[in-house]
């Protein structure tokens, strides 16, 4: 079938989005896959489709499909895409959105200045629900957070990190490091990715502290690797530092991709996640 699509980015993260609404889809896993691939498709850290609503009071549905063909619940550059995406494309007026998404409903808002303001709904801050199986480990308590011991096997050696451990609809294991340009993001990212505590399987944030409002962060995505950005990561690392006590909102967060704002008024409150979407270039493609 030909396939329309626009090519979009949110600070680096990329993104193929997709109109399911005036094109008919229906794609196996492989498909998505060979969609995101590099070089066997148009490539992209995710695919984002746009649908009718299902729930009263919303305006779309939003799926995301990770790069590896698995579809997840939540993407917060995404969202931003998402919304310049409907609008530039007429199928809304409205610059504040209601959007149904697997992990719930969240509300982006485009900006006079390009920017998008997505509402990203609160925090689940339970292990249990993230979901984290934290059965048997002694957390180590620090401010409002709790740390949690996670064994990695490096070879023949082990090596232990603490992570914070936050969902945004999707499952984020945060941790602090000196300097994200030395961290082991290739080398740990995997590992935490799959780690066993983690039955969804985790997306990995490695924060450097800068201020108390302004970090550096590298994302080693769940079904992608590392992204030039991750906003639900970005979320998920201000909402562990201010849990810590380490920052103040609202927080400036430095990506590789790009600049992005965090702010967040503390537990069962929602995560405002602001930064950039920019279309690339529009497509089509026979899959
Ligand atoms: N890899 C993530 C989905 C995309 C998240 C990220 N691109 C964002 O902007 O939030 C996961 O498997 O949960």
């Amino acid at each position: 079938m030909k396939l329309k699509f626009t090519k979009m980015h949110g600070a680096g993260n990329d993104f193929v989005v997709i109109d399911a609404i005036s094109q008919q889809i229906d794609l196996t896993p492989a498909q998505w896959k060979q969609l995101g691939d590099r070089r066997f498709g148009v490539g992209a850290d995710q695919m984002l489709v746009v649908e009718k609503p299902t729930q009263p009071g919303c305006d779309f549905r939003y799926r995301i499909f990770n790069s590896d063909g698995g579809e997840v619940e939540q993407c917060g550059n995404g969202a931003r895409a998402f919304a310049k995406f409907v609008s530039q494309k007429g199928l809304t007026d409205k610059r504040s959105i209601s959007v149904e998404t697997m992990a719930g409903i969240i509300a982006p808002r485009l900006e006079d200045n390009g920017n998008v303001t997505v509402d990203m709904g609160a925090p689940v801050l339970e292990p249990a629900r993230v979901p984290f199986d934290a059965d048997g480990l002694d957390g180590v308590a620090e401010g409002r957070d709790t740390l949690w011991p996670l064994v990695l096997e490096l070879g023949g050696d082990k090596e232990t990190v603490l992570v914070s451990v936050v969902s945004m609809g999707n499952p984020h294991a945060v941790q602090l490091v000196g300097d994200v340009d030395t961290a082991p993001v290739e080398l740990t990212g995997p590992l935490i990715e799959h780690h066993p505590r983690f039955p969804r399987r985790v997306n990995a944030g490695f924060m450097q502290l800068l201020n108390r409002q302004h970090i550096r962060l590298r994302v080693f995505e769940r079904g992608v690797g590392e992204t030039l950005a991750c906003g639900t990561g970005t979320c998920a690392a201000v909402v562990a530092g201010i849990r810590r006590g380490l920052l103040d909102s609202p927080v400036t967060v430095d990506a590789r991709g790009g600049q992005l704002a965090i702010a967040w008024a503390g537990e069962g409150q929602p995560v405002y996640l602001t930064g950039p979407a920019v279309t690339v270039y529009e497509g089509e493609i026979e899959i």
